[in-house]
């Protein structure tokens, strides 16, 4: 290769990030020790309020929990109205990803600042119909963009076929403005939607009911998804 070539491009790493809402909660210590020997990369904790989507779900007593249990990142998705009065709660209880959505606030950017003095790094995602633009006033502040590929609330939800657009746009913002910062698709992954969210620039795929759903158990679930990606790849 000579000075003016161009490096062969280099493949993303990617990361499988189970999402615990699909978990047995009665089994939830088992459900995360699986997910970590079965190659989980983080643990997606999803947390819903009621207000700002119509589930309820869970909060920082579960993230304490799972603390204990994994030293996996806690990837914390708050589907909550104002979150920046939780965000202390979660970081204490031992998050190290906090995302926070940009609709949820009218204080989005003190929201990811506080996120920043808590030590925690910093996510921001997009509903569905969000414009991507907001990208540009916080793209300085955040460590991850979470583009959702449904609308927030449930599991087990089909993926919005609008999202690969979406992820392809979000990819060009992030290389060219916060090279290193994750993309991360959350909603209806599954082995057929898995590669072609990869493909379109995600870094990390949260999958709920693909990998605690099903029978082969989530080892296998896992294998699977991370299969179809590289599959796809060749
Ligand atoms: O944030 C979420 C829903 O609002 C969940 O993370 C997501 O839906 C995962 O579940 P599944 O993979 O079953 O779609
Ligand atoms: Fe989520």
């Amino acid at each position: 290769m000579n000075d003016t070539q161009a490096p062969p491009p280099v493949a993303r790493a990617l990361k499988l990030a189970p999402s615990l809402l699909a978990a047995d909660f009665a089994r939830l210590g088992d459900e995360l020790r699986a997910a970590e020997a079965g190659g989980a990369d983080l643990i997606h904790v999803d947390v819903m309020d009621g207000h700002f989507v119509p589930n309820l779900s869970l909060g920082p007593l579960i993230v304490e929990a799972c603390r204990r249990v994994t030293s996996l990142p806690l990837d914390v998705h708050l589907m909550i109205s104002s979150p920046e009065r939780y965000i202390g709660a979660f970081a204490e209880a031992g998050a190290d990803i906090i995302t926070v959505h940009a609709e949820a606030t009218p204080h989005l950017h003190r929201a990811l600042g506080l996120i920043r003095e808590c030590g925690v790094q910093a996510g921001v995602a997009l509903n569905p119909a969000t414009p991507l633009t907001v990208l540009n006033e916080v793209l300085a502040l955040v460590d991850l963009v979470l583009v959702m590929s449904v609308n927030p609330g449930f599991g087990g939800q089909t993926f919005i076929e609008g999202s690969l657009r979406r992820l392809r746009a979000a990819r060009a913002i992030i290389d060219a403005q916060r090279p290193g910062c994750l993309l991360e698709v959350d909603g209806g992954i599954n082995h057929e939607t898995a590669p072609r969210a990869y493909h379109a620039g995600a870094d990390v795929l949260v999958a709920g009911s693909a990998v605690f759903g099903g029978e082969g158990g989530v080892a296998h679930n896992l294998t699977a998804l991370r299969e179809a990606v590289q599959r796809a790849d060749g």
